[in-house]
């Protein structure tokens, strides 16, 4: 079973793609009355037409979430033009603590994936408040972030993002750090394809992709969000052993402890299987470093109550 928690912009996006990827078993959790009842009501009408033989059902009680070897984490506040992921901390944590004591009391077996923002201290509190083993608390935005920066690097060399490789590290929020040096399109190191400037432009499109569509429209991203939250879900449905990046609490990782930063990872059945130590160059390292520490500082921010 497969709860979502949060059926707004993004976990209805999740909700829709992972119907239409035929997964069995969907549970809409959220708190308003008759809300995710009418969300999954209209899915599985769809569902439905499409011919998708599957069980769609929304609650408002988070006791049904018992059973659940996935929980999808999306509730809590998302961002307005002009606003930064980190001005949602304060919200968001205290959310986060209050859906942790849930999972923890209902569903202590799952795999919380976290999506909500500022993501990477989202998962620090989640990753504290459930006492999960930190295999089992994984939070998500690195797949969306490496998409985004292929989406650019293919737009300006006119191939296929499928063909690119690209790694971002660190963090989800202004410090993400685009790593050209390690990403690559068709086994061709990107330095070789392009100018500093065309690099250049990558990164600043890649870090501001987000806050872009959120100018754009008035509100956050919610498709691409989901389709990552699809492909984690798929990797440990089938055992995958894919390598994603993720937000995930480091134990020596990268030379850190007791933080939560953006790395690559291999992810199956039991969640994250092995963290993946790229090798940095010092310049590297020290972006890599700020990203970190401007996690580090929204970590500090939090109440004491939230963080242990
Ligand atoms: N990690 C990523 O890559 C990424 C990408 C896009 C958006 N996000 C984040 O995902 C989150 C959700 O975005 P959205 O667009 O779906 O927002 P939304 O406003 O459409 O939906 C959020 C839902 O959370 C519910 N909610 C709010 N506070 C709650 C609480 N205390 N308990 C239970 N439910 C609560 C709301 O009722 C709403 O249904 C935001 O924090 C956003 O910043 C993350």
């Amino acid at each position: 079973m497969i709860t979502i928690l949060g059926a707004g912009k993004v976990g209805m996006a999740a909700a829709v793609m992972l119907m239409m990827r035929g997964y069995d078993d969907l549970l809409l959790i959220a708190r308003t009355p008759g809300k995710p009842q009418g969300e999954a009501l209209d899915l599985a009408h769809a569902a439905a037409e499409l011919g998708v033989d599957i069980s769609i059902r929304g609650s408002n009680s988070y006791e049904d979430m018992r059973g659940s070897d996935i929980v999808l984490v999306t509730a809590g506040i998302g961002r307005k033009p002009g606003m930064t992921r980190e001005q949602l901390l304060e919200a968001n944590a205290q959310t986060m603590a209050d859906l942790a004591e849930k999972i923890k009391a209902y569903a202590k077996d799952a795999i919380v994936v976290i999506t909500t923002n500022p993501v990477d201290a989202m998962t620090y509190v989640m990753y504290k408040k459930t006492g999960f083993p930190r295999e089992r608390v994984i939070g998500f935005s690195g797949i969306l972030d490496s998409a985004r920066m292929a989406y650019y690097i293919s737009q300006k060399l006119g191939v296929s993002f499928r063909s690119v490789n690209a790694i971002v590290l660190g963090m989800h929020g202004q410090k993400m750090f685009p790593v050209p040096r390690l990403s690559s399109v068709g086994g061709v190191p990107l330095e070789h394809l392009m100018s500093k400037e065309e690099i250049d432009e990558v990164v600043s499109e890649t870090v501001n992709a987000g806050a872009k569509i959120t100018e754009l429209r008035g509100y956050s991203s919610n498709y691409g969000p989901a389709a990552g939250l699809v492909l984690t879900v798929e990797a440990i449905k089938r055992d995958a052993k894919r390598i994603y990046p993720y937000s995930l609490y480091l134990q020596g990782e990268y030379g850190y402890s007791d933080i939560v930063a953006e790395v690559p990872a291999v992810i199956g059945r039991s969640g994250i299987e092995r963290i993946i130590e790229l090798p940095l160059t010092d310049e590297e390292k020290r972006k890599f470093d700020e990203a970190v520490e401007a996690v580090r500082k929204l970590v500090q921010a939090l109440p004491p109550q939230l963080k242990g």
